[in-house]
């Protein structure tokens, strides 16, 4: 990582998600010359956390401990320090977190916030600020009935997702605080104000409460988004026609304007670490989005994200809003929109399939990977084969809204038989990675189809987030997906949502004037060469076609299982 541009001014990014909190700094040329990151797991033991969660069996219910996050920014920030990083050059802050989260905050906690001793850690100072102690998280799959009762409210799938651009979804904001208010409603009562998990580490920096970013808000199915305004309607069916207001200023106000300067960061930072005092705190908005920003994408990009979720992204400024899939605003550009996929079964259950290949859990991929490569094409050594397709849930999956269990079938192309069978375990890593990618050539195509072009190809897809360095994986996403334009990973790949955060801080800080787009200022310095890195060709003449051929399969093999009539090899 460069050390040059010494006397720049820096912008730091971070990133709260599943299982670390990251940050990212960079100069105002967006050279990265600093990262840090707290893994929850092994930093943060005493929290007993797998993964950055607990889950309850019991009641299919998944949340993490919100004074995890509160001990991870300090600590963080001392490993920064230790490093030698000068804080004192830090203009702007801005973030990510987790999407969907939300965070109970008590009566007292504004008058905590506006009050910090910088002798003191967070953590110590941050008893009683918290009406509840823990943060549903976006892999919570226990409010089936609240989903219901949002679908019934305003009249179906469609409709819901018209309005708020998503279908009712277990981990969504607004069916999470129903959950909480029918469970505990002194709790709920307790609660003064409530933030997403971006709002609430934006709060932090700041002193105060901070308001709700204009993309993460679309996660919450709460918000309409053509009115760019709290939905009446989804207020009402979360917490009743009587308490629909005091919801509505629990949540407090959505600040439109994605580099908006939210105000200066608290004294406790400045103390304590040495930021200057007029470090401006920008809006924090979800990983998702931010990622978005980690580079200028041209029309018909792709990103993935190889998180702990696996998810499929794409900039638009077409708003055409499905069940299927989400839709978001986008998080600095009024007019356009994030198109998003988003897969539970993503890192998780590709760790499932390498830990039986490795016959341990050992973060060693070397077996997956050369599985991957040894085994042909959707697992056919002949034409005459049957072809192989292969749907790991492990949890129960968002997209399609299916059981868990694993599930192997054989697709007769030319008959268009679909049959359940089973094979051996080396064939397993290239069945799910072909599986997942599948399914988002299956759910990307009416997005990408709304371009120049009718064919469903995306122009190039970037890989970014944990697993995007596995070159077995990308090669697999690169010839199912057909990038006209090839497979691409960036530099920081792994760290994509901290580094969008940090572009989006600079952009508030330094854009000429507000009329200077974040996609024009970043444009103008982004320089490709050292930033990204080309890792495919992508569009393989035949292959592309062949993995067409079996859509039709996969479909019916999804179909099959979201009705019942499939059985899984572990359900
Ligand atoms: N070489 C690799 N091949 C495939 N997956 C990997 C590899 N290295 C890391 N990963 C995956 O990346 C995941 C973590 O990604 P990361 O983006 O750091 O997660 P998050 O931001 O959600 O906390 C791990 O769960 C792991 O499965
Ligand atoms: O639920 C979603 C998006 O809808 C997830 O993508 C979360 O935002 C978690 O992100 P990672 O920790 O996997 O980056």
């Amino acid at each position: 990582m460069s050390t040059s541009d010494s006397t720049s001014d820096l912008y730091l990014g971070f990133d709260l998600s599943t299982q670390q909190l990251k940050a990212i700094v960079i100069t105002s040329t967006l050279t990265p010359i600093a990262q840090e990151a707290v893994n929850f797991d092994t930093d943060l033991p005493h929290y007993a956390v797998s993964k950055g969660v607990h889950v309850n069996d019991a009641d299919h219910s998944v949340y993490a401990p919100v004074a995890m996050w509160v001990e991870a920014v300090d600590l963080l920030l001392s490993r920064f320090k230790s490093s030698g990083l000068d804080f004192s050059r830090i203009k702007g802050i801005s973030g990510a977190g987790q999407q969907h989260g939300s965070v109970y905050w008590s009566k007292d906690a504004s008058k905590t916030l506006a009050s910090l001793d910088p002798k003191k850690t967070l953590l110590e100072q941050f008893e009683g600020v918290f009406s509840h102690k823990w943060s549903p998280n976006w892999q919570d799959h226990s409010t089936e009935a609240e989903c219901d009762h949002f679908e019934e409210k305003i009249g179906g799938p469609v409709k819901l997702a018209e309005i708020s651009g998503s279908d009712a979804h277990h981990r969504f904001t607004g069916p999470q605080i129903l959950k909480l208010r029918k469970q505990h409603p002194e709790i709920y009562d307790a609660t003064d104000r409530i933030s997403l998990v971006s709002s609430f580490l934006a709060s932090v920096f700041l002193g105060k409460i901070a308001p709700i970013d204009i993309s993460d808000v679309c996660g919450m199915n709460l918000w309409d988004i053509s009115k760019a305004d709290w939905s009446d309607v989804l207020l009402e069916a979360t917490a009743g026609a009587e308490g629909k207001e005091e919801l509505r200023r629990k949540l407090g106000r959505v600040e439109p304007d994605g580099g908006a300067n939210l105000g200066a960061i608290s004294s406790y930072f400045v103390s304590r670490y040495g930021f200057p005092s007029d470090t401006v705190i920008t809006p924090f908005t979800g990983d998702n989005p931010a990622t978005i920003l980690a580079l200028p994408l041209r029309p018909l990009d792709v990103i993935i994200s190889l998180g702990t979720s696996t998810t499929v992204l794409m900039s638009t400024p077409h708003y055409i809003p499905s069940p299927d899939y989400h839709m978001f605003a986008h998080p600095t550009t009024s007019g356009l929109y994030m198109f998003m996929l988003c897969y539970k079964n993503g890192a998780l259950a590709r760790e499932m399939v390498r830990n039986a290949l490795n016959g341990d859990s050992s973060a060693d991929w070397a077996k997956f990977d050369k599985a991957i490569t040894s085994t042909p094409p959707l697992c056919r050594k002949s034409e005459s084969d049957p072809t192989k397709l292969g749907i790991y849930f492990p949890l129960p999956e968002i997209v399609p809204n299916a059981p868990k269990g694993t599930y192997k079938f054989s697709y007769d192309t030319a008959s268009k038989t679909l049959t359940p069978t089973t094979w051996p375990l080396e064939q397993d890593a290239r069945a799910i990675v072909e599986g997942q990618a599948l399914s988002m050539r299956l759910r990307s195509a009416p997005l990408l189809q709304q371009g120049p072009s009718t064919i469903a190809q995306p122009h190039r897809v970037y890989l970014v987030g944990g697993g995007s360095k596995n070159t077995a994986i990308s090669q697999v996403l690169g010839d199912v997906l057909g990038a006209a334009d090839g497979v691409y990973e960036l530099d920081v790949g792994g760290n994509a949502c901290a580094l969008g955060g940090a572009y989006k801080a600079l952009w508030a800080v330094e854009r000429e004037s507000k009329e200077q787009s974040f996609d024009d200022l970043i444009s103008k310095r982004w320089e490709e060469e050292g930033r990204v890195k080309k890792r495919g060709e992508g569009y393989v003449e035949g292959l592309w076609e062949q993995y067409g051929g079996v859509i039709g399969g996969f479909e019916e093999a999804e179909r099959r299982i979201c009705k019942g009539e499939a059985k899984g090899e572990s359900s």
